[in-house]
């Protein structure tokens, strides 16, 4: 008697399980986009480190310019970066710069729009009031502040904070490494001729760059012919190096299954899942490698690459949410749906006119083309096997 397949949710636990949670490792800023910080980041600077002028302009203090106009003698030039800055003495200014360190003893800053610009005097238009165009130290981030939390995502504007705050790296969960195969003899690559019987290869592009888009990093090994030794032999050499062997194709009831061969009896479970497309899946640890099989046709292993891998991935990079947006709407059309399976149509949604749903292309999982012009799933639960046009449905966005 064959097994009752498992739920998707179930599947969707063991692959997480098996892909679990990558370590931390600090990681040089610039490579840390997209990533989750895994540990609080205290501030050990305060920002801006220093008073500085807001202006280009002059130093001075305000009680010098309260009856202006008045000319003052400028006693120094502060450009930016200037680190060594002489006090400012009472009846005098100095010209400064956007960013430059206020002197000691300067309360303000006039900017050089309303002065005559001079380099020995300077003539100053307008009274300030102290504190006048002048940031002050700390104003922004205070010594000790807890200026991001763990698990915030790391997008460009906090990697800007933790430069700013003279962050050479930060502590991340590093990104997983896959190792992406597709197995078939029927599988040609680009360029080749095509000979009868023959297709070219999408699966292996499709997975290597969807793990890349979930922020791993994809090794996409050449196809792999149907022949156990061969893949034994392709898989083997980079087993040391990766936290996933992802494989589509040859694993449901064929003759020529290499996947399956290759793996069963040594770690991995072949089993179905209550779905469609994507129903015969496979999962383990082969040599201490957890392993993921995916099905070959090609909407099967990339509806299961969303469903099982792609949250999986981004659990393990530290994600909260690792499940893609979610939202309901009416189908425009009937569809039918198998008993005791959750189906996953593929579906183009407008949130714009009106919130409906048109499942684009059929059921059938080798119908790349409408995958391709499809921005949701469109989710059938099990026990749902007719939907009427007009019916509420839960889609999954696909981008
Ligand atoms: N007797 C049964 N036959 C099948 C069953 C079943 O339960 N009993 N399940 C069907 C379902 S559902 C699926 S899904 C497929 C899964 O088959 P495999 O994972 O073994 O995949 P293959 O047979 O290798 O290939 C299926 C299909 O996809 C094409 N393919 C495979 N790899 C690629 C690739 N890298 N790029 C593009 N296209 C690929 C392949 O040429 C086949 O057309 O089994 C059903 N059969
Ligand atoms: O489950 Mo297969 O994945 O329907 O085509």
């Amino acid at each position: 008697m064959p097994k009752t397949p498992a739920s998707v949710a179930e599947h969707q636990a063991r692959v997480a399980g098996l892909v679990g949670i990558m370590p931390v490792r600090v990681l040089p800023i610039a490579e840390c986009l997209g990533l989750v910080l895994a540990e609080d980041l205290v501030a050990p600077i305060p920002l801006p480190p220093f008073d500085n002028s807001a202006m280009d302009g002059y130093a001075v203090r305000a009680s010098d310019v309260v009856e202006a106009p008045v000319t003052l003698p400028v006693a120094q030039d502060i450009p930016a970066g200037m680190t060594e800055v002489a006090p400012l003495e009472a009846g005098t200014a100095h010209r400064i710069m956007t960013g430059a360190p206020m002197p000691a003893g300067a309360d303000a800053v006039v900017q050089v729009e309303h002065t005559d610009g001079g380099t020995d005097r300077v003539l100053l238009r307008t009274a300030v009031e102290a504190g006048t165009h002048v940031r002050r130290a700390a104003d922004d981030v205070a010594v000790g502040a807890l200026v991001l939390r763990a698990g915030r995502v790391l997008g460009p504007a906090q990697l800007a904070l933790a430069g700013a705050l003279g962050f050479g790296g930060l502590p991340v969960r590093r990104r997983p490494r896959v190792l992406v195969l597709s197995t078939g003899s029927e599988l040609v690559g680009p360029g080749e001729p095509l000979l009868p019987g023959q297709i070219y290869e999408s699966n292996g592009l499709m997975l290597a760059t969807g793990v890349r888009e979930a922020g791993g990093e994809a090794e996409l090994l050449r196809f792999v012919p149907d022949d156990v030794a061969a893949f034994h032999a392709a898989i083997e050499p980079h087993l040391g190096e990766v936290d996933l062997v992802l494989t589509s194709g040859g694993v449901s009831a064929g003759a020529y299954e290499v996947v399956k061969d290759a793996f069963t009896g040594r770690g991995v479970e072949f089993l179905k899942v209550a779905m469609q497309p994507g129903g015969p899946q496979g999962a383990g640890r082969y040599q201490g490698v957890a392993v993921v099989t995916l099905p070959g046709n090609p909407v099967s292993a990339q509806v299961s690459f969303e469903v099982f891998v792609r949250p999986a991935l981004l659990a393990s990079m530290g994600f909260a949410a690792v499940e893609r947006r979610t939202a309901r709407a009416r189908i425009s059309t009937a569809i039918t749906s198998p008993a005791g399976r959750t189906q996953f149509r593929r579906g183009a949604y407008d949130a714009e006119s009106g919130e409906v749903v048109t499942p684009v292309g059929g059921p059938g999982s080798h119908l790349l083309s409408a995958l391709a012009v499809a921005n949701c799933l469109i989710e059938v639960p099990e026990d749902t096997t007719e939907l009427a046009a007009g019916d509420l449905v839960t889609i999954r966005y696909l981008e």
